[in-house]
């Protein structure tokens, strides 16, 4: 029988009704023994890590959640990480990158309603991802959710009631779950063992620009001395306005300083190519200007924050960024 970790920071699967709304309370323990059936599947312990919710998730515990599970992971087959679902894409991401090539699944869930709700989606979740986590077949990091796995780098929180919370932007499901059967759409490869990548650095410093209509450049020059990296958000497939030079001059001053930038689309599905427009293309093959293709903002800002706790050389950053990790792009 297969042993499983399971990790519980918080999130709605362990809130409670306070005074002043829900917040986590319920400790992993009772939630694992809430949960029917986890016995005939694996041998399971839990690891209580916190107890917060995910708004409260930052960098430093995502590291917090990486050492965890690099000092258990010779001693389990596979891991569960109980987590609110607000950020769960971007801690999903974050671990892609900070373990790679990982030949023993991590796995993400919580659930949109608390364990204690009598409508709770939190037990079958609960169940599906040890379920997921203990299987032969699976490996690196996933959300298992509402019946659905998704790769970590693809997740997206799409719907803030509905329990089919989660979609896979831009790449297929990995598998559906039904009840207690895996039913794989993708079969991924599995690494080798000695192939384990793990990494304990972060830069923080990594901001998301969203453009909108009349939005002023000067914007860069605010945000120059608190971020190393911009992400920016373009309108479409790639576009960024120039009825005046304005941000042709501030994103080719920021990158031509050595700072990072990578161009993505606010638009939720089908990703950027700066190349199609008018509007994009002077900025298609400037150097230092990373374009981001279909990745989400989630994984970019993620990868981001990894590649630059790894080095500060613009080559090595395009190298790193344009490298597919866990699916993230195509
Ligand atoms: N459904 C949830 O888990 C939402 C909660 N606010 C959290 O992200 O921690």
């Amino acid at each position: 029988m297969k042993n499983i970790l399971m990790i519980a920071t918080g999130g709605t699967i362990a809130s409670k009704e306070g005074d002043l709304g829900l917040t986590p309370a319920v400790t992993g323990e009772e939630l694992a023994a809430s949960v029917p059936g986890i016995k005939d599947i694996c041998h399971l312990e839990v690891l209580q890590l916190m107890n917060i919710d995910s708004t409260n998730m930052r960098p430093r515990q995502w590291l917090m959640i990486r050492d965890a599970i690099m000092e258990n992971y010779n001693n389990y087959d596979g891991f569960v990480v109980l987590h609110g679902t607000d950020t769960m894409a971007y801690t999903a991401a974050a671990l892609s990158y900070l373990i790679q090539d990982s030949v023993k699944p991590i796995v993400l869930t919580g659930s949109q309603k608390p364990m204690a709700n009598p409508y709770t989606d939190a037990k079958i979740n609960l169940f599906q991802s040890i379920l997921y986590a203990a299987d032969d077949l699976s490996c690196n990091v996933c959300i298992v959710f509402n019946g659905k796995v998704v790769a970590g780098t693809r997740g997206r929180k799409q719907r803030t009631r509905s329990f089919d919370a989660f979609d896979s932007m831009n790449f297929p499901e990995l598998a559906i779950i039904r009840d207690s059967r895996i039913i794989r759409y993708y079969t991924e490869e599995r690494p080798a063992p000695q192939n384990l990548k793990s990494y304990a650095s972060l830069n923080d410093r990594v901001f998301v620009l969203k453009l909108t209509p009349e939005v002023k450049a000067e914007i860069f020059d605010l945000l120059s001395g608190h971020y190393d990296a911009i992400i920016l958000e373009t309108f479409g497939i790639g576009g960024i306005p120039e009825y005046d030079d304005s941000f042709e001059k501030a994103i080719f001053s920021w990158v031509d300083s050595g700072k990072t930038i990578a161009v993505t689309t606010q638009v939720p599905e089908e990703g950027c190519d700066l190349g199609v427009y008018q509007v994009g293309k002077k900025f298609s093959n400037h150097k230092g200007i990373l374009k981001s293709d279909d990745m989400t903002t989630e994984s970019i800002v993620a990868k981001l924050m990894w590649i630059l706790g790894q080095t500060d050389k613009q080559d090595e950053i395009a190298r790193l960024f344009y490298r597919e990790i866990n699916h993230d792009r195509v």
